[in-house]
């Protein structure tokens, strides 16, 4: 069923006084390409929230949209790994535009049938499936960085390209408002931005490609002399399925150490990011208004703080992204104690620890993806990258809605924060265990 995605075949090699030039051009392209294509897959993931106030309008109560709206997150954490290993296999120049397509589509469908919106069972469904195509964005993309940009280049390239996420999300919110400007129909969350992603897919098809070699060009690591510990020919060889799984994934040790980090570290990226809004208002009397901004502001200082830390990885840790992590993790866990012993009354406080908390988390969240892609050959990079993914919304995004609020319930938001700090801790634990490997080992 996959066939129609398969990985291309090594082309005519190019001469060697075109090698340079092609590679230089093709990496700036490709990069366009999935940067923009993956911002654009940010636009039909998240677009539900903006519809939700005018379905309770409609008579639907929160916690069943909140129902439906957790479909997208089972169904992505799951996806991500699966449709991980199958992107591994696949030309990530038409895998990716495929997802995006079909995403947009289930938008489109949201956006004119009202049938779409007519009970909580075809939300959950729908939502499902968006969340299952979503898992078609990020394995491409770590296929294609692993492929075209080499080991010592990749914590910048990782680092940079991972912002898209925080722009295709910050850019939902004034699609809507130029959508209701427009046609004045709250449907305009749905296909607005379902109509800007058939562009950007579009537009990937035609920027990005499979590999170097399919393109005429010697492999990365050759290109700019820079191997991986452990780098022979077998590297350049696409694997079977099991061998991604089993000899790649599951038996490799400092994988599941990551993957199991990467619990704590989403509960951290959620679980303030979900309940800013009503932590902030509820204990520290903020306004709608105000606490709203403190929402855009936590994700905005992602994009800053995340080149800092692809940056400092790469060149103060020299490529020890658990180190990295948790020095990050550490800093988090220091402004989410401030955040929660600071009397209501200090709204600045509470500000400067949001964006900071912000700056400081979106580094750990992309170190652990690279680190998953430097953990294993290349040609298994978007299955571990998926696993850990698994683990980040199956566990650490779960338990953010749903522990985080039980606690709160019946232990207060004292409780609440209690567990967070409890997650920064077990997240540096397990970062720590992945420290006696440098990253880059195929280690299993
Ligand atoms: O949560 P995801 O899967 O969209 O990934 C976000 C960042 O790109 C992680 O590196």
């Amino acid at each position: 069923m996959f066939s129609i995605f398969k990985a291309g075949r090594p082309g005519k090699p190019l001469p060697e006084a075109d090698i340079d030039g092609t590679y230089k051009r093709l990496r700036w392209q490709i990069f366009a390409g999935i940067f923009i294509g993956y911002a654009g897959y940010y636009l039909v993931r998240k677009n539900f929230t903006l519809a939700i106030p005018s379905l309770v309008e409609q008579g639907y109560s929160r916690g069943d949209l909140g129902l439906a709206l957790a479909g997208v997150s089972i169904a992505y954490g799951i996806s991500k790994f699966l449709m991980g290993a199958v992107s591994d296999r696949s030309n990530p120049r038409y895998f990716l535009p495929a997802g995006l397509l079909c995403s947009a589509l289930i938008m489109f469908l949201f956006g004119f049938s009202e049938w779409a919106t007519s009970s909580i069972a075809i939300m959950f469904v729908l939502l499902f499936l968006n969340g299952w195509v979503q898992g078609m964005g990020w394995p491409p993309c770590g296929r294609t960085m692993v492929h075209w940009w080499s080991k010592g280049e990749r914590g910048s390239i990782v680092s940079v390209w991972n912002v898209a996420h925080n722009v295709g999300g910050g850019l939902i919110g004034p699609l809507f408002i130029l959508g209701m400007a427009w046609f004045n129909d709250w449907r305009s969350a749905f296909y607005v931005p379902a109509a800007v992603a058939v562009g950007v897919a579009v537009f990937a098809l035609l920027t990005m490609r499979d590999t170097p070699q399919t393109c005429g060009l010697p492999p990365i690591e050759k290109y700019k002399n820079d191997y991986p510990e452990g780098y022979d020919e077998s590297h350049e060889r696409e694997f079977s399925a099991r061998e991604i799984f089993v000899e790649h994934v599951l038996k490799n040790r400092l994988l599941w150490f990551i993957a199991l980090a990467n619990v704590f570290v989403y509960l951290l990226r959620y679980g303030v990011l979900d309940w800013a809004p009503t932590y902030l208002q509820e204990v520290k009397h903020f306004t709608v208004d105000k606490s709203s901004w403190a929402y855009f502001l936590y994700e905005w200082a992602g994009i800053p703080g995340t080149l800092l830390c692809g940056w400092l990885s790469d060149k103060l840790f020299r490529g020890n992204r658990g180190a990295t992590g948790i020095c990050f993790m550490g800093l988090v866990t220091v402004f989410t104690a401030l955040y929660w012993l600071n009397p209501p009354g200090n709204p600045t406080i509470d500000l400067l620890c949001l964006i900071a908390i912000g700056f400081l988390i979106y580094g750990p969240v992309m170190l652990i993806g690279l680190h998953a892609l430097e953990l294993v050959p290349k040609k298994a990079a978007g299955t571990a990258a998926g696993f850990t993914g698994l683990f980040g919304y199956l566990g650490g995004s779960v338990a953010a809605s749903a522990m985080v609020g039980y606690t709160v319930d019946h232990y207060g938001w004292d409780g609440g924060f209690v567990l967070l700090l409890g997650a920064c801790v077990l997240s540096i634990a397990l970062l720590a265990l992945t420290l006696r490997k440098p990253a880059g080992r195929h280690a299993h």
